[in-house]
Formats: C-alpha cells, sequence, structure tokens
C-alpha cells in the first residue's frame, strides 16, 4: 500500500491553475502563448469540446511542459486482448445476467497490466461516430509502465485495492468508494499494489456532468466542492527502455515509442481535468412519507444525450440511508426499463438480493427485461415491520444506467466462465398472493 500523501484542488469543472512547486512562476502570466515560456516550457492546448462550444460546455486546459506531446515515434497498432467494440460476436441475449466476482490474478501468476486487465463485458455503439459505450470489469496484479491516452471519457470505479492514477495533471490516489474520471486525450498511468479489481465505463463522445437538481433545490447529491483535481506534478527523466503510450484509437490500440516522460507537465491551467470523488460525500435525497422513489436521485453523474433527460449513461449509486417510508414495500420495485442497467457491487449486500449478488460480480438487465427483488427480498419485505431502519449499510451498490441496447460481448458470456447460469431462479419461487375474495380493509 501507498503511504504517499497527495493533494488536490477542489471543486467541479473550475478554472483550475497550478504549478509545481519545484518551479515557481511557471504559468504564463496573462497570456496563454508567450514568444518563450517561463522556464522554456513548451505551450500545449488540450481541447475537450469544440472550439465554438457554448461557453458553460466549453472545456480546455493549457499544459506548460518540457517537451510536447507531438515528439513520439509513430504509432503501431497493438493487440486489444479483451478490449472489444465489436458488438456482434455473439445473439443478442434478452437474459437477466448475473455474473460472479471477476477472478484476479494471482501474486504467483504472470503480470497483468492495466490495459491487459481491461475486459469488454458490454457495451454499444460506435467510437467513429462517438455515440456510445463500453463497460469493461477491470482487474489486475501488477503494474508494469505504461501511459495510456484514451479517447473518450472514462469513469473508473475500484472495487478492491488502491489505484494511483499518474496523469498529465498530476497524481490521485483513488481507493474502493471513490470514483475517477480521466476524460478524452488524457495520458495516464496505472499503479497497484496488489490484487486489484474494479469497473470501468467509457463513453464515446460525451462529458460526465452533474445531474440537474430541479426543485431539490442549490444543494444536495454530488457536491461540487467535494470534486478533488490533482495539482501539477513532473518529471524530467529517461528510461533506457523508453516509454510506451498506449492510444484508444476508433476502437482499437495503438502504441508509440518516446524517449521522455508524458508526465513532463511543470504547470497547467484549464477547465478539463481528470477528477476524483469520494462516494459517501454523496448527500443522499430519499422518500420521507411513502412510496419508492426511482434511483435517478442517486444520480452521482450523467453523461448526456441530445434528447433532454435522456442519458447516454448515467452513474447511480445505492448508498447508505434512512428507510422510512409508510405502508410501502421499501426495496426497489418489480420493473422493465426503457435504459438499459448495469450493476456492480464495491461492498456489502445489494437491498434487492442479499444474496447471490457478490462484490466484484455485476448483473445486467436489458432494455425492458423484467427484473426485481428475489423471492427472499419480496416475502421479508411484504411483511416487515415499518420502523425507521438504516438500508444498505456498509454498502456500495452502482449502476451504469444507459439509454443504449448493450450488446454482450463473448467474453461476457463464455470466456470469463463467470455467468451465474442460476440467475433466473432467484425469481423462481415467487408464488400468487392472489386472492379473488380480497375486500377492502379486511386483509
Ligand atoms: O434494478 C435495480 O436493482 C436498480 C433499481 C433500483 C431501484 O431502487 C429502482 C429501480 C431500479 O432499476
Ligand atoms: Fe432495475
Amino acid at each position: 500500500m501507498c503511504v504517499c500523501l497527495f493533494q488536490y484542488m477542489s471543486g467541479f469543472g473550475n478554472e483550475f491553475s497550478s504549478e509545481d512547486p519545484r518551479c515557481p512562476g511557471s504559468l504564463p502570466e496573462g497570456q496563454n502563448n508567450p514568444q518563450v515560456s517561463p522556464y522554456g516550457l513548451y505551450a500545449e492546448q488540450l481541447s475537450g469540446s469544440a472550439f465554438t462550444c457554448p461557453r458553460p460546455a466549453n472545456k480546455r486546459s493549457w499544459l506548460y511542459r518540457i517537451l510536447p506531446s507531438v515528439k513520439h515515434k509513430p504509432f503501431t497498432s497493438v493487440p486489444c486482448g479483451d478490449l472489444t467494440e465489436n458488438w456482434n460476436e455473439v445473439e443478442p441475449d434478452p437474459n437477466q445476467l448475473r455474473w460472479l466476482p471477476f477472478t484476479i490474478p494471482k501474486a504467483t501468476e504472470k503480470k497483468v497490466d492495466f490495459v491487459a486487465g481491461l475486459h469488454t463485458v458490454c457495451g454499444a455503439g460506435d467510437a467513429k461516430s462517438r455515440n456510445g459505450i463500453g463497460v469493461h470489469p477491470a482487474f489486475l496484479f501488477k503494474f508494469s509502465f505504461l501511459c495510456v491516452s484514451l479517447c473518450l471519457f472514462v469513469c473508473a470505479v475500484p472495487q478492491q485495492g488502491e489505484i494511483l492514477i499518474t496523469t498529465e495533471f498530476g497524481k490521485m490516489m483513488v481507493e474502493p468508494n471513490e470514483i475517477c474520471v480521466i476524460q478524452q486525450g488524457m495520458c495516464f498511468s496505472v499503479d497497484v499494489f496488489g490484487e486489484t479489481r474494479g469497473y470501468i465505463l467509457e463513453v464515446y463522445g460525451a462529458h460526465f456532468e452533474l445531474p440537474d437538481l430541479g426543485p431539490i433545490g442549490a444543494n444536495g447529491l454530488a457536491n461540487p466542492r467535494d470534486f478533488l483535481c490533482p495539482v501539477a506534478w513532473y518529471e524530467d527523466r529517461k528510461v533506457p527502455t523508453g516509454y510506451t503510450v498506449i492510444n484508444k484509437y476508433q476502437g482499437k490500440l495503438f502504441a508509440c515509442q518516446q524517449d521522455f516522460s508524458p508526465f513532463n507537465v511543470v504547470a497547467w491551467h484549464g477547465n478539463y481535468t481528470p477528477y476524483k470523488y469520494n462516494l459517501k460525500n454523496f448527500m443522499v435525497i430519499n422518500c420521507v412519507a411513502f412510496d419508492h422513489a426511482d434511483p435517478s436521485i442517486f444520480t452521482v453523474l450523467t453523461a448526456k444525450s441530445t434528447r433532454p433527460g435522456v442519458a447516454i449513461a448515467d452513474f447511480v449509486i445505492f448508498p447508505p440511508r434512512w428507510g422510512v417510508a409508510d405502508h410501502t414495500f421499501r426495496p426497489p420495485y418489480y420493473h422493465r426499463n426503457c435504459m438499459s442497467e448495469f450493476m456492480g457491487l464495491i461492498k456489502g449486500h445489494y437491498e434487492a438480493k442479499e444474496e447471490g449478488f457478490q462484490p466484484g460480480g455485476a448483473s445486467l438487465h436489458s432494455i425492458m427485461t423484467p427484473h426485481g427483488p428475489d423471492v427472499d427480498c419480496f416475502e421479508k419485505n411484504s411483511t416487515a415491520e415499518l420502523k425507521p431502519e438504516r438500508v444498505a449499510e456498509g454498502t456500495m451498490a452502482f449502476m451504469f444506467e444507459s439509454s443504449f441496447s448493450m450488446a454482450v460481448t463473448k467474453w461476457g458470456l463464455h470466456t470469463c466462465q463467470k455467468l451465474d447460469k442460476n440467475y433466473y431462479q432467484c425469481w423462481e419461487p415467487l408464488r400468487s398472493h392472489f386472492n379473488p375474495n380480497w375486500k377492502p380493509g379486511k386483509q
């Protein structure tokens, strides 16, 4: 475990600025492109939105670096392993799907780095038209140096083991129950300190935003001040083997070599940055009268589509909270959804399925596929005394909810060998309680 302490700046989408303290004055004052930048640095812009995007959606950062990113040898294609964007590998499967915890390679086995540790389980859409998503459970043991520059927006959810993410903007230590977002084009590397597992959501063409709060008011859910962005940190070193930068481009991986560290940014400013967020800071809104509120009240981040209110992907959590609803079946309801629901469990037990859905595992309930509480949950909660009680204590389940109809990959259905073939059986014992002689007020 790494005990280094890192510094962060707080806020969501702020205009941040940061200088590595070893080089005071490295950020040019009053302009972005001085004829000669302080300390002889190169100025480089990273655009996260079209130049012409309206101001609230306009994102870019200026990086002042020892050498510019352009100084690299040509990219060549490298194997993608289990990372895919081929959504036609297997026949569509509309069933409720559940996976047992994905296996993490053991310390004795060969090292698995971040890229080799990614396995696409489901997704949809197309990176070329920049409309779609991919879900990649990640499990790896040891890190070998790699830099990854991705053409997408990545939301990483570590489930076991902390991950040290070095980016062009600085370093972030992200532990389970925290999430981090790396944005399109940002170069980063991942260090792990033992057996590590997590979930990655890749969004091809939209930024994650905080959801609107509507009638909730100005505060609540994920508050902007709880998002943390790294501070500038650079290294000026060469390694005999050179550096490999892996680029995910149009759904495929490419590698290039360069003889200097890509983490050579001495100072930067802008509103396009990586960030992390601790889920314990989520200010939970919940029903205090009756009925079960839709899980959209637990949305941490949303990547909006162009249709109002319809997300390419929402990142939703099921945090510890009080359940107090009167005369109500309190757990999730039975439902069929026009959205796809991919769920994972960071820790604890999920309220609708105390057993079977395990930390490090996953489930997928596709568009209009019926799902809901298992039989134990239904029977228990139909007769439970409705006193105020803590729900999901010590638990953190999450959902990637998407308007895309997701395809499951060959890896997800077969190769991983983690598909729980008996999942449907958790609803089999549900029996009819129908009583045709039922009279109002007599039950
Ligand atoms: O299916 C699930 O378990 C997720 C979910 C939870 C909830 O409280 C309401 C709807 C929903 O899809
Ligand atoms: Fe659901």
